[in-house]
């Protein structure tokens, strides 16, 4: 690997009202190798990412790019230089095809469609990550949809491609293709800035790490020389707990049933529901694991009240079975439940609203209302405790959701959740995005309310944290479900058979050591 500096960024500052997301940061990365951008939530890592991708104009430093001061004033400057970025969120057209949506990125680049086709044949196969050009971006997987994404920076020339969170989307065996294309590509002089909160990645991948704390630049480290705990310990100081004892539960009386629950796909990317079987306990945690894109987001509309179907009776909640099909989001939060949607800026929060009227949003049957009046100081009490009680980095309760980082939004929406005090919580994606102490934090939160008799039930395609906290562990597909099991009886391999389809009936005589492995 050559010493020579692909990206020195000197003195980079930017400041927001009330907070300076980078002060005086400095950040270098050098040809060929893989640089990890470490860091809390709120710390400042997208914002610096933004910078260099000429998303966001920094206040004060330099960026010398190949020896040489730049202005990156919009992406297309930055793609120009060399640099590409594949977002935690795509940005693709469901409706057109890989090539049509690559084009629309590289404008006159893209040359004639024909051509283009062909070149994003042979660089996908090139780098281990075949692609059919021709093929709509709707039937493809989510893994395939990144392939498209870093396809897309590699017809570029690429010099430096960014990745902010990249396997939180992608199963295990992804995860491993991907960690190859990247070997190649550092190995034929391209460099690569890695985001991740999932640091036993970073020390397998990484060659060298910059850690961020409150904006500024608190150390590098050489990851493959360090643990996961080391660095932890680097990214949160000493007083943060980074690991929870998880004791499993049995759960006592079903809180909420699901009898045979089919559903008709409503429109063309949507996933009809086949025959659902399901109960969640009072005082036990359910895991769901699946690819996205195969019925969970179904499954949690039909569960949650966002789908009502009036004429069904498949869904029960408490000791009455009292079935809640035909029930509103809203009668059934009286029922009892609480939910954590996987869209956090849309669904899980409002965007332009502070985050007292986002806490009021759900919880306004809890005595924040009276005669039809807000009661201002109790919805200010509920937001400042959610915001202590989480540790959500932000300048205040009236500051919107919008301006909260990805992680420290996520902590407060599960915040105002749990806060509730629910019989039943649904979850989906719980810690996505969030950093090793707050997912310390937010699993300890959801363990409690489950000994205190909640039914929980949490979708996921984070396999680590399913294995962790789940009490019974199954999959869905296509959507069917899969039989649940204890963890420590379900081996990460006959997981990943079941988020693939293939469920079959002999689950619980799987050899336990196996499973009981993964978890070590
Ligand atoms: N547009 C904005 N307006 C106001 N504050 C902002 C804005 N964008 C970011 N911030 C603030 O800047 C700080 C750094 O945010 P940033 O998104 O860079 O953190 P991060 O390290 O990427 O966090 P995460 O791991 O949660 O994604 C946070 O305190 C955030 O609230």
């Amino acid at each position: 690997m050559s010493n020579v500096k692909r990206l020195a960024m000197q003195g980079i500052t930017k400041a927001y009202p009330g907070c300076i997301a980078n002060d005086q940061v400095f950040l270098e990365i050098k040809h060929g190798e893989i640089h990890a951008l470490l860091g809390e939530n709120g710390a400042g890592k997208s914002t610096l990412m933004k910078m260099l991708y000429g998303v966001v104009k920094p206040d004060a430093g330099t960026i010398t790019w190949n020896g040489k001061q730049v202005t990156i004033s919009q992406p297309s400057v930055a793609r120009g230089l060399g640099i590409g970025m594949v977002f935690q969120h795509f940005s693709l057209f469901e409706t057109l095809t890989v090539t049509e949506n690559i084009a629309l990125v590289l404008g006159d680049q893209a040359g004639n469609t024909k051509t283009l086709a062909a070149r994003i044949k042979k660089t996908s196969e090139r780098y281990g990550m075949p692609l059919d050009p021709d093929r709509r971006i709707s039937s493809l997987s989510t893994g395939e949809r990144q392939r498209v994404e870093i396809v897309r920076c590699l017809l570029l020339n690429l010099q430096l491609l960014i990745l902010d969170e990249p396997t939180s989307v992608l199963t295990p065996q992804e995860v491993q293709n991907l960690f190859k294309t990247l070997k190649q590509l550092t190995s034929e002089g391209c460099s690569v800035l890695f985001i991740s909160h999932k640091l036993h990645e970073v020390t397998e991948l990484c060659d060298s790490a910059t850690i961020l704390r409150a904006g500024k630049v608190t150390g590098h480290c050489n990851p493959k020389q360090e643990t996961s705990e080391s660095i932890a310990r680097m990214m949160v100081g000493d007083d943060i707990a980074i690991d929870n004892d998880c004791q499993r539960a049995v759960g006592g009386d079903v809180f909420a049933r699901i009898n045979n629950l089919s559903t008709t796909a409503k429109g063309q990317f949507d996933i009809a529901l086949k025959n659902i079987n399901l109960e969640v306990k009072r005082g036990e945690i359910v895991g769901i694991a699946g690819i996205a894109g195969n019925g969970q987001e179904e499954l949690l509309k039909a569960l949650s009240g966002e789908d009502i179907h009036p004429k069904s009776t498949a869904i029960t909640f408490g000791n009455t079975n009292q079935a809640v099909d035909s029930l509103d989001p809203l009668q059934r939060r009286r029922l009892g439940l609480s939910f954590v949607p996987e869209d956090r800026l849309g669904r899980g929060a409002v965007p332009d609203m502070d985050l007292c009227d986002n806490a009021l949003l759900t919880s306004f049957d809890s005595g924040l209302v009276k005669n039809g009046f807000l009661i201002k100081s109790k919805i200010v009490e509920l937001a400042d405790k959610i915001i202590k009680q989480y540790k959500v980095k932000t300048p205040g309760n009236h500051n919107t959701a919008a301006s909260l980082s990805g992680g420290n939004l996520q902590k407060f929406i599960v915040g105002r959740e749990i806060d509730q005090n629910p019989q039943f919580l649904i979850m989906s994606h719980p810690t996505w995005g969030v950093d090793i102490g707050a997912q310390v934090a937010i699993h300890e939160a959801i363990l409690t309310l489950r000994d205190a008799g909640c039914a929980i039930l949490i979708v996921s395609e984070d396999l680590d944290e399913l294995y962790k906290i789940s009490d019974r562990l199954g999959a869905i597909c296509d959507g069917s479900i899969s039989p649940f099991l204890p963890p420590e009886d379900l081996p990460v391999v006959k997981l990943g058979q079941w988020m693939a389809g293939d469920f079959d009936t002999e689950s619980t005589q799987i050899n336990s050591t196996i499973g009981a492995a993964h978890n070590d």
